[in-house]
């Protein structure tokens, strides 16, 4: 077997399609969605996104404001900036990209974003009501992996779904969403001290690579006929290439794709999915401040 290729630029273009459509009716009610990022420092990959970003909002219609600040900014300093972004009535959803530079407290600064602008659903806040199945808004990367599992036509209910990776910002609130009820998986979340890895990862219908470790799922480790998710994004030396890297993802896809019946490409998989569930995070942070 050769996997269904679920693309997340396509599923991605459709969501954002719809959006604009939506865009169009709040402006014509008055309303101006906006989102503001923050990026401290100059991580390359943060660029990249930060960039994407700004495209996606251009398209759809939602105003963004960008603050680039060096990497020497006081934790003081961050926090004033994003407490002036609080404050401003006409900013729906504020984004702090990170990796911080290590100087400042990550927890810190994601507790002082207010959590109704609170667009990467970061703050302890929104994450809690995530486990209590009382939805504000959903992570981004999480709720990109769902909808590319939806929209490429495969059920969650009742599977048996590993996710590789623990981390606050993919494979906790993935599992949080997943065992809902209105997912109804079977979830297992497995790390670095998981006995049984291979095993496990054969028994499960749908895998999500989320760990960070390139092209770690091999193809002995999937199931004939399974869901493959991959949420990885490395970058790799390619010598020859133009810029000297590549992108790969945290599953060995050639590999996989024979046994799978269905897989996510890196890049145009998760990647933009995330960007577009961001843009949806900040239509409904707008549409909230209507209803107050
Ligand atoms: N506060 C915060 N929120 C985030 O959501 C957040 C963050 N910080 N820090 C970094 C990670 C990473 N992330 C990506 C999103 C989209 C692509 C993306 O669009 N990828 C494309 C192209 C990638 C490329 O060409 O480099 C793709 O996979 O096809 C990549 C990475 C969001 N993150």
């Amino acid at each position: 077997m050769s996997a269904k290729v679920i693309s997340g630029n396509e599923v991605s273009q459709q969501l954002k399609d719809e959006m604009k459509e939506e865009v169009v009716q709040l402006k014509a009610q008055g309303l101006e969605p906006s989102l503001a990022v923050i990026l401290v420092g100059d991580d390359p990959a943060s660029k990249v996104y930060v960039l994407n970003k700004k495209k996606a909002c251009e398209y759809i219609g939602i105003r963004s404001l960008e603050t680039k600040l060096p990497a020497d900014t006081t934790t003081e300093q961050l926090l004033e900036v994003i407490d002036g972004y609080n404050k401003d009535k006409s900013v729906h959803g504020i984004l702090c990209q990170l990796p911080l530079p290590k100087h400042i407290p990550e927890t810190k600064i994601l507790r002082s974003i207010l959590p109704e602008k609170d667009v990467d659903c970061f703050h302890p806040f929104n994450v809690g009501l995530i486990s209590i199945g009382e939805v504000r808004f959903l992570p981004c990367t999480p709720a990109g992996v769902i909808e590319l599992i939806k929209r490429g036509g495969f059920q969650t209910a009742g599977q048996d779904v590993i996710i590789l990776g623990r981390s606050n910002i993919v494979g906790r609130p993935l599992s949080n969403m997943l065992d809902q009820r209105d997912m109804n998986a079977t979830v297992t979340m497995c790390h670095t001290k998981t006995k049984n890895l291979k095993q496990r990862c054969l028994e499960a219908d749908i895998i999500i690579a989320a760990i960070g470790v390139p092209e770690f799922l091999k193809g002995d480790m999937v199931k004939e006929g399974a869901v493959v998710i991959d949420v990885g994004i490395n970058r790799v030396d390619a010598p020859g290439t133009e810029k000297g890297w590549k992108l790969v993802g945290d599953v060995e896809y050639d590999a996989v794709k024979e046994k799978a019946a269905a897989i996510t490409p890196v890049p145009g998989g998760v990647g933009p999915m995330t960007i577009a569930m961001l843009m949806k995070n900040t239509l409904t942070a707008a549409k909230e401040t209507m209803k107050a």
